[in-house]
C-alpha cells in the first residue's frame, strides 16, 4: 500500500484498494496516476489485464467533488458489457466517498435510466449511442464535465463512433482533461486522437510487448469443417476451467454454441442480435462459472474481465493483429497464465504472419490433436477426479458394497467399469456448422500489402458499427 500512497491518493481510495486486494500498482497505475492527478490530458497504452481501469479510475473518483450535481466524469465504453463493468469497478473504487458511477447503455429502459440520473451521479459510465440519446432529452447534461476517459480508445475512434464522440467532446468544456486507454494504439489512430487532446502525455508499451508473457500462443493449422470436432478434442483434453471460443460471425457463434451444447458440454454465445436481458445472462452465468464456455463475437473481445478464464480459442482467425490482441487478451489478465490457440486455415497463414509481426510475437504451430489423445485426455481426468476422492476421504460407507463386489468380480474389470462411468466420452452427435470463408487478406490500393508495408491506416467508417458485432 505504501506505492500506492506515495502517489497521493487519499485514505478512502487507499482502504478501498486495500478491501479490493490491490497490494501494489501496476507499471500504467504509478506512471499514469502522477500524470492524471496533475491535470495533464494523457494517451495510455498498456497490455490487456494490467489495470488501465483503476488507472483512469482512481484519479477519476479523486477528482471529481463529493456534491452530487451535474456530469462530472465521463467514461466512454465500445460496448455494453464493458459499461457495466467499468462502472463496478469505479464504485468499489469509490466505496469510501460519496462518489457514485451509473452505467448507462442501449438496450437497456431508458425511463428506468432517467430515474437513476435523478439522483445525480457524478459519473457516467456509457456507450455513445445511448448517452447522446439522453443528451438530445435533456437527461444528461455535460457543460460541468472536467474529465472524459475513452476506454478501448482506438476502437472508439476507429469505426463507428467517431462522429458521436465528437458530439460528445464538443458539448463539455475545453477545459476538461481528456484520457485515452487502450492495449492498442495503431499510430494513425493516434494522430486523430491528437485532436482531441490538448498537448497530452503519452504513456506507451513497446512494441514488441503488446502481447502479454503470460498467455502461450499457438496455432494448428486446419480445414473450416475439422475445427468443431478439434475444438471438442481440445477441450476434454485441456479442460479449462472458464474459456472463451471467438467466431467471427454472430451465424458462427449461434452454430458453435448450439453445437457445443448438443455434445454436452457448458456453452452460451454472446452478440449483438441477442436481448440485453439474454447478453446480461449469458455474462453472469458465466462470471459465476454456471456457464464454462462463452462462445462470442468481438462484442466480448475488448476489456471483458472475468477471473478463470484459462483458455482463449480462436475458432477463427481474427480480422486485423488488434483484434487478436484484445481477444487472447481476455486470459492471463492480472498475473495469471492463459493460453491462447487460434485455428487457421492454409489460406489464412499469410494473415496469421501478419499478426506477429504487428505483436512481434511468434505463434507456434501445435499439432492437432488425434481422436486417441482426446480419449487419453478425459481418462487423465477421471483418473484425477477419483484420485482426488481418495484424497477428501468420506467414503467409507461405501465400503462394505465393495467388499461386496470384490468377492464377486475382479477388481480391474471393476474399476474400469467405474471409470467409464466417471468418465464424459465424446460423442459424435452430429451439429450443424456452416462453412466460413477464410479470412480476406486486405488489399490496399488495389495491391496487396508487401509484409514489410507500413501499417495500414485503418478505416473511418461512419455510424452505425452493429456489423462487426
Ligand atoms: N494494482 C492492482 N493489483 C491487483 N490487481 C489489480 C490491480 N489493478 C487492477 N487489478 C485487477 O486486474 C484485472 C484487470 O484490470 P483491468 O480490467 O483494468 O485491465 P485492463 O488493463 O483494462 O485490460 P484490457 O486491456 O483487457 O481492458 C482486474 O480484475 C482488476 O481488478
Ligand atoms: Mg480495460
Amino acid at each position: 500500500m505504501q506505492k500506492f500512497k506515495a502517489l497521493g491518493i487519499s485514505n478512502e481510495i487507499i482502504r478501498a484498494l486495500n478491501e479490493m486486494g490491490f497490494e501494489e500498482p501496476t507499471p500504467i497505475q504509478l506512471e499514469g496516476i502522477p500524470v492524471l492527478l496533475e491535470g495533464k490530458d494523457l494517451i495510455g497504452q498498456a497490455q490487456t489485464g494490467t489495470g488501465k481501469t483503476a488507472a483512469f479510475g482512481i484519479p477519476l473518483i479523486e477528482k471529481v467533488k463529493k456534491h452530487p450535481g451535474m456530469v462530472q466524469g465521463i467514461v466512454l465504453t465500445p460496448t455494453r458489457e464493458l459499461a457495466i463493468q467499468v462502472a463496478e469497478e469505479l464504485n468499489r473504487i469509490g466505496q469510501f466517498t460519496e462518489i457514485h458511477a451509473l452505467p448507462i447503455y442501449g438496450g437497456q429502459d431508458i425511463q428506468r435510466q432517467i430515474k437513476a440520473l435523478k439522483r445525480h451521479p457524478q459519473i457516467i459510465v456509457a456507450t455513445p449511442g445511448r448517452l447522446m440519446d439522453h443528451m438530445r432529452r435533456g437527461t444528461i447534461k455535460l457543460q460541468d464535465t472536467q474529465m472524459v476517459v475513452l476506454d478501448e480508445a482506438d476502437e472508439m475512434l476507429n469505426m463507428g463512433f467517431i462522429e458521436d464522440i465528437e458530439q460528445i467532446l464538443s458539448t463539455t468544456s475545453d477545459e476538461r482533461q481528456t484520457l485515452l486507454f487502450s492495449a492498442t494504439m495503431p499510430r494513425p489512430i493516434q494522430n486523430l486522437a491528437q485532436r482531441f487532446l490538448h498537448d497530452p502525455a503519452l504513456i506507451k508499451i513497446k512494441a514488441k510487448e503488446i502481447t502479454i508473457p503470460l498467455v502461450e500462443q499457438h496455432y494448428m493449422e486446419i480445414n473450416d469443417r475439422q475445427k468443431f470436432d478439434v475444438l471438442c478434442r481440445l477441450l476434454d483434453i485441456q479442460s479449462p476451467e472458464l474459456s472463451i471460443v471467438f467466431g467471427r460471425t454472430k451465424r458462427r457463434v449461434d452454430e458453435v454454441s448450439e453445437a457445443l451444447k448438443k455434445r454436452g458440454y457448458s456453452a452460451e454465445g454472446i452478440h449483438g442480435d441477442l436481448t440485453q436481458s439474454k447478453r446480461d445472462a449469458v455474462l453472469r452465468q458465466f462470471r459465476e462459472g454456471i456457464v464454462d464456455i462463452l462462445v462470442a463475437t468481438d462484442v466480448a473481445a475488448r476489456g471483458l474481465d472475468v477471473s478463470g478464464v484459462t483458455h482463449v480459442y480462436n475458432f477463427d482467425l481474427p480480422q486485423d493483429p488488434e483484434s487478436y490482441v484484445h481477444r487472447i487478451g481476455r486470459t492471463g489478465r492480472a498475473g495469471q497464465p492463459g493460453l491462447a490457440l487460434t485455428f487457421v486455415i492454409s489460406r489464412e497463414l499469410e494473415h496469421l504472419h501478419s499478426i506477429e509481426q504487428t505483436t512481434k510475437r511468434k505463434i507456434l504451430r501445435m499439432p492437432v490433436p488425434t481422436m486417441a489423445d482426446a480419449v487419453e485426455g478425459q481418462q487423465r481426468l477421471t483418473v484425477e477426479k477419483l484420485l482426488n476422492q481418495v484424497e477428501e476421504g468420506n467414503y467409507d460407507h461405501y465400503k462394505g458394497r465393495a467388499e461386496e463386489l470384490l468377492t464377486e468380480m475382479d477388481s480391474v474389470s471393476l474399476l474400469a467399469a467405474a471409470l467409464k462411468m466417471l468418465t464424459k466420452e465424446s460423442h459424435s452427435t452430429p451439429v450443424k456448422i456452416t462453412e466460413e470463408l477464410p479470412v480476406r487478406v486486405r488489399t490496399y490500393g488495389g495491391n496487396r500489402r508487401p509484409s514489410n508495408a507500413k501499417k495500414v491506416v485503418p478505416k473511418i467508417t461512419p455510424r452505425n458499427n452493429s456489423w462487426k458485432y
